[in-house]
């Protein structure tokens, strides 16, 4: 591989922005391929790969490249060196690479690999706090999943498409896509490609959403015409999904907390074709008690640490922090407790996270369910979904039903 000078200026720029300004890695991105429009598919995804791969290593590079944080623009082109020595990169002779010691930097990268914490690039904090939840065996090979990358798996939009309509469309234009064994609505794409600017894709045929991610909505039994409420619905990427499952019969309510996430949702909503999709912001509690005992299905999709999805997500991992991790807890069990009153008698119940940790996963739900809103139900089942398992996200889904 060559390296062509502005694809890696803008690589460096990008990492300033997000190790220093704390800018979140995926929105820099976004801006930096927007900086030169004659920049084909692979200089964009030359960008868009680096940084992401220098953010996930961030820790083991700056230790290879004996730089500590705030990083200077010198400190992120010794970082870039590293990268690119180990990717086996031929250096080329520019005066921001000079001096790099490519020997040395494949010797200390022999020596750290021998360190979890370095090999795979994790604060301290956080694989203190996975160790103790999973044990170490589970989480030595759990955190080396979340640290590959991930592939692009869609959802195809059954009220507007199904599969083979959708492989026909990328396949004119050389996207190739299989079908996931396991996962009904699911097409993987056999090579990273854009497919936001397809036309399938801006007709609502498609959406891209993780195959753990797409177990969700089936976990909650919904069927056409139940009255069904997202409570944690964001841009509605799982409401997308249930208003597919209920062939557009029946109503959803997707509700947040943040009202600009709804509006997403709505747009999304649209391009779908979901029409039995309204939303509500949960501006107090009054928006939660008017639906007490009047729903047949509740999704609560908590706010969690993210840590099943660092694969798509890298900079959790720099930007997650302890306190923040016992704040959330106390969120979710929050909201289990009121959010479950929607749910009618003998109605039915999801608690999910995109979490591999059991604290925030069915530890919560074992709270709940000897707390008194929880006696009034019964526990049905849950999946707890690993990556190295499953090759895709980290996900957690318990299924629980109101007594008649
Ligand atoms: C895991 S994300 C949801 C993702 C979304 N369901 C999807 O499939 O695209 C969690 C969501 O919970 C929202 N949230 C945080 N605290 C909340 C609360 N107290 N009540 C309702 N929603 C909340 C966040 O704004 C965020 O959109």
């Amino acid at each position: 591989m060559r390296l062509h000078r502005n694809l890696v200026f803008a690589v460096i720029d990008g990492l300033n922005l997000i190790f220093n300004e704390g800018e979140y890695a995926d929105k820099v991105v976004e801006k930096l391929l927007k900086r030169d429009k004659r920049w084909g598919a692979r200089d964009r995804a030359f960008v868009a790969e680096t940084t992401y791969d220098i953010v996930r290593w961030k820790r083991l590079y700056a230790e290879i490249a004996e730089v500590k944080e705030p990083f200077t623009r010198d400190n992120n082109w010794r970082i870039f060196a590293v990268w690119a020595t180990l990717k086996g990169i031929t250096l080329p002779d520019w005066k921001q690479l000079e001096g790099t010691p490519t020997r040395r930097i494949k010797g200390r990268f022999d020596e750290l690999s021998k360190i979890r914490k370095f090999k795979e690039s994790i604060p301290d904090w956080m694989d203190k706090v996975g160790e103790k939840e999973l044990g170490t065996g589970v989480w030595t090979k759990e955190l080396h999943a979340l640290n590959q990358q991930a592939s692009v798996i869609l959802r195809i939009n059954s009220l507007k498409s199904n599969k083979k309509e959708v492989q026909r469309i990328l396949a004119e234009n050389e996207i190739e896509a299989l079908p996931v064994k396991g996962y009904p609505d699911a097409l993987q794409l056999t090579e990273r490609a854009n497919v936001f600017t397809n036309d399938a894709f801006k007709n609502g045929m498609f959406e891209v959403q993780d195959a753990s991610s797409q177990k969700v909505a089936a976990f909650l039994d919904v069927a056409p015409g139940l009255r069904v409420v997202d409570t944690c619905a964001g841009a509605g990427g799982k409401t997308l999904h249930l208003a597919a499952l209920m062939e557009n019969k029946g109503q959803i309510i997707a509700m947040d907390i943040y009202g600009n996430k709804l509006k997403e949702l709505k747009r999304r909503a649209k391009r779908n074709g979901a029409h039995n999709v309204e939303t509500r912001w949960i501006e107090n509690n009054k928006v939660i008690k008017k639906l007490h005992n009047a729903m047949d299905r509740v999704l609560i999709d908590a706010p969690c640490s993210g840590l099943g999805v660092l694969r798509r997500n890298p900079d959790a991992k720099w930007k997650l922090q302890p306190e923040f991790l016992d704040d959330i807890k106390k969120t979710q069990q929050q909201i289990l407790q009121d959010y479950s009153k929607m749910v009618k008698a003998g109605g039915k119940m999801v608690y999910a996270t995109c979490s591999i940790l059991p604290s925030e996963n069915q530890e919560q739900v074992k709270v709940f369910l000897t707390s008194e809103a929880g006696k009034e139900f019964t526990f049905v089942k849950d999946e707890k979904v690993l990556s190295h398992e499953s090759g895709f996200d980290g996900f957690y889904m318990a299924l629980l039903e109101r007594k008649k």
